[in-house]
């Protein structure tokens, strides 16, 4: 069942009254688990570019893009239907196709697991990735400390247990065909799930698509449509951070239903570095709310997740 469009709060990043913004996201934090960002400080220009390489890669012949095919580190391509975030969906797997991309240091890394498209004929690839890292990086600084001042902790917690500072954030361009064949009525370009880490950022060439399922044991489900609002970009909350808060911040079902029209995006998942212990926020439990899920390291949680995806 499709609802209407849902009006998510729309985050200034830069507001002088961060009363209010705290406030903001708190309540699109424990209502919806979903909000709207803006002033976050990544340039309409790298964007662009980075709409721009993505597109670039996924006009390749699928032969070509499946040399890069994401290996055991879960860098590379991901072809269409290669992988199905709904376990439960009839079809065979989900629409899109995929690009993950790890942190890239500043010298050329001699393990680094990404995998690159040719660099003569992608010669600016590399960089935009670096640029676009750094960028949603320092966006995610700023939300993480809006979340924490909404959870009644300082503003830099997650910086100083070290959450952010170890490269186990990854970029996945994502792009959803426009026509399908008749066998896909039905199928999602995305099928039904929850982020799994932190936090994550959500940018689109603002075709629609996306939707969320606030009330996920409600039946019949209702999905509202996420409507694109230019300059911003899309923030959820992911399970990691959901069992971080005890369930206090939602982590909510989403979807991409297919629109007819050819759609990107790229999102950016934020999540702590993988040796980091995750437990239930003192600031979110009580007597009556003690904590549900025992202690577990970021890692560990995010390998569990991703193998059930991949098995
Ligand atoms: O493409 C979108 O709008 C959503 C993508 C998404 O939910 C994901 O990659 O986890
Ligand atoms: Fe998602």
């Amino acid at each position: 069942m499709a609802g209407g469009s849902l009006d998510l709060p729309v985050v200034d990043l830069a507001s002088p009254d961060l009363k209010s913004a705290v406030d903001a996201v708190r309540k699109a934090c424990v209502e919806s688990g979903f909000f709207y960002v803006t002033n976050h400080g990544i340039q309409d220009g790298l964007l662009e570019a980075l709409f721009a390489e993505s597109k670039k890669f996924f006009e390749l012949p699928l032969e070509e893009k499946m040399l890069l095919q994401r290996n055991s580190a879960h860098r590379g391509y991901t072809a269409p239907y290669a992988e199905k975030l709904d376990a439960s969906s009839e079809f065979q797997g989900d629409l899109k196709e995929s690009f993950y991309i790890g942190a890239v240091g500043d010298v050329d890394m001699p393990n680094d697991p990404n995998q690159w498209p040719p660099k003569e004929r992608f010669p600016s690839w590399k960089d935009t990735m670096k640029l676009y890292h750094a960028a949603a990086l320092a966006a995610g600084k700023r939300i993480l400390s809006l979340i924490a001042l909404s959870l009644d902790l300082e503003a830099e917690f997650f910086q100083n247990i070290g959450a952010v500072d170890c490269s186990s954030e990854v970029i996945r361009l994502l792009h959803y065909p426009g026509e399908v064949n008749e066998s896909d009525n039905g199928n999602y370009g995305a099928s039904a799930h929850s982020d799994y880490g932190m936090i994550t950022l959500l940018a689109t060439d603002g075709t629609p698509g996306l939707q969320i399922c606030r009330e996920k044991d409600r039946h019949p489900q209702l999905w509202e449509d996420v409507r694109h609002v230019d300059g911003t970009l899309i923030v959820n909350i992911g399970d990691l951070l959901e069992r971080w808060t005890n369930c206090v911040f939602r982590s909510t079902l989403h979807r991409v239903v297919a629109v007819g029209r050819e759609r990107y995006s790229a999102a950016y998942f934020l999540d702590p570095r993988p040796d980091l212990v995750v437990q239930c926020l003192e600031s979110c439990c009580c007597d009556a709310c003690p904590p549900r899920f025992p202690p577990i390291t970021a890692g560990d949680y995010l390998k569990e997740r991703l193998s059930a995806t991949y098995k």
